[in-house]
């Protein structure tokens, strides 16, 4: 394996074996010969090259083999088959509790801990004291962690995680369970670790995050790497993906109580050159799940929903009613859109969500949101939804602005149509912005106190 290689699984598979029994264990092991234990392949095949110094995040739904991939990059889970090789101290946050003794004391865990992960008794006695005050936990360090809450748990895990010089660092959820002091400093300390060419392994479900931080993304399910790329186009895929998994458990739904194929599919006519945004002449042409026709429009965009509605164009004009592409803080900007819907859609709530070039979601507002009622959309209307919104005082960038259709309420809805990144904007600047945001709205004052106390003046030597 090259130096520059600090992570490789190849060909790499696990498969527990799960007894129906606690007794069906026991039996195999007296009476060997025959198996009495299903087997359950929690990862599949897995190839994975990880570079030095790149930040990698793992997405998937709740036991896609996450926690499986990270424990064998770790050591502490062997592979059934493949073969792994890792270049460099590993120091792992993994699930809670993980390498933690509940019957030792904070303090002892620490050297046990750094005593695993190759330090001496020295090296460790030199970071306990950034250990335990990164940890922040006060007089709890000298307590059996068996009394700890979670939070105060992963504080010291990560105190210790991040403090003993590791090359590779595998972060889990587990962060989450950190208030939101603690994850600020974490966080912190993760950019840090970056800049010094560390290499991270970082699972979330926090998509945000995996954007902000990574450089590249696996997306796990069912035990396999369904994709692999940039977090921004994973995060695309996965988002569409996760919304079909609602959808269908919907149209199930429906499908007891209708047949959707049964719907008419009936396409108005309509003048898609005038106001439409999307190209339509495009080879690479996308069926529309519901009626099984090509989109109308966007056919290039990734696009995701039911199909029920279609977002037909997205157009941003400024005040003067001009097409516009560009545009400075607190300028008002209309954004239209027009849907047209194949079927009857009893609640429709329309909105638009807005995403940085890191596809971190930056604001998001809809109709329900706004109080602003939709009538029902009958089958082959044609509806025009506008927004009109001040532009917000924030950082010269560029933002992508995504429109979405659904059927429900806030909280439980179908989603029809999603674009994903139809449109992109780019944003002026008019004055100093530090940051993501400028306050607008900002009074400042100041006094200066003549009579200063005379503890204060004895204890700075003022005479
Ligand atoms: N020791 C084990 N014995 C049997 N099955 C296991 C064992 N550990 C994990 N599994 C199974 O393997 C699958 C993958 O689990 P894993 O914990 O890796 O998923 P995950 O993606 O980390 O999930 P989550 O997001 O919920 O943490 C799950 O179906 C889980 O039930």
């Amino acid at each position: 394996m090259g130096e520059e290689i600090a992570i490789s699984l190849k060909n790499v598979s696990k498969c527990f074996k799960r007894y129906n029994r606690p007794v069906d264990r026991l039996k195999e092991i007296l009476l060997p010969g025959k198996s009495r234990c299903d087997e359950f392949w929690a990862l599949r095949d897995i190839e994975l090259e990880i570079p030095r110094g790149q930040t990698v995040g793992i997405v998937g739904r709740n036991g896609s083999g996450k926690s499986t991939l990270l424990q064998i990059i770790a050591g502490t889970l062997t592979p059934t088959t493949g073969e792994v090789q890792v270049n460099g101290r590993v120091s792992a946050l993994l699930e809670l509790g993980s390498g933690f003794n509940p019957e030792f004391t904070g303090r002892q865990n620490v050297f046990f801990n750094g005593r695993i992960l190759g330090l001496s008794q020295k090296e460790i006695e030199d970071k306990f004291d950034e250990i335990a005050s990164f940890a922040d936990i006060g007089d709890f360090i000298d307590e059996p962690v068996k009394t700890y809450s979670s939070g105060m748990f992963v504080r010291l895990a990560f105190a210790v995680a991040i403090n003993v010089e590791p090359e590779i660092l595998i972060v889990d959820e587990a962060l989450s369970v950190g208030d939101g002091v603690f994850v600020h400093r974490c966080m912190a300390k993760i950019k840090e670790f970056q800049e010094t060419n560390g290499t991270i392994l970082f699972v979330s479900h926090d998509l945000g995050s995996v954007n902000r931080l990574c450089s590249n993304c696996y997306w796990l399910s069912n035990g396999r790497v369904v994709e692999q790329g940039s977090p921004v186009d994973v995060s695309k895929t996965y988002q569409a993906w996760m919304y079909d998994r609602i959808n269908d458990g919907i149209r199930k739904k429906v499908n007891n109580s209708q047949d959707l194929e049964s719907h008419p599919k009936t396409i108005p006519e309509i003048d898609l050159n005038s106001t439409i945004q999307g190209d339509k002449k495009t080879e690479n042409i996308k069926k529309n799940s519901f009626t099984g026709d090509n989109f109308l429009a966007f056919a290039n965009a990734k696009r995701f929903g039911t199909g029920r509605c279609e977002i037909l164009s997205l157009e941003i004009q400024d005040i003067k009613g001009q097409k516009n592409g560009f545009i400075m803080p607190g300028e008002t900007l209309i954004l239209h859109t027009k849907i047209i819907s194949h079927d009857r859609v009893e609640k429709p709530i329309f909105g638009i969500m807005m995403f940085d070039r890191l596809r971190v979601d930056i604001a998001g507002w809809n109709t329900s949101q706004y109080k602003y009622k939709l009538p029902a959309f009958e089958q082959g209307q044609i509806i025009n939804v506008s927004f009109k919104i001040i532009w917000p005082h924030i950082k010269n960038d560029t933002y992508s602005l995504e429109p979405a259709i659904a059927d429900g309420s806030q909280d439980n809805n179908e989603m029809l149509d999603w674009i994903q990144s139809p449109i992109a904007l780019k944003s002026g600047v008019t004055d100093l912005t530090f940051g993501m945001i400028r306050l607008t709205e900002i009074q400042v004052s100041h006094t200066i106190d003549t009579a200063i106390p005379q503890e204060l003046l004895k204890l700075n030597n003022i005479k």
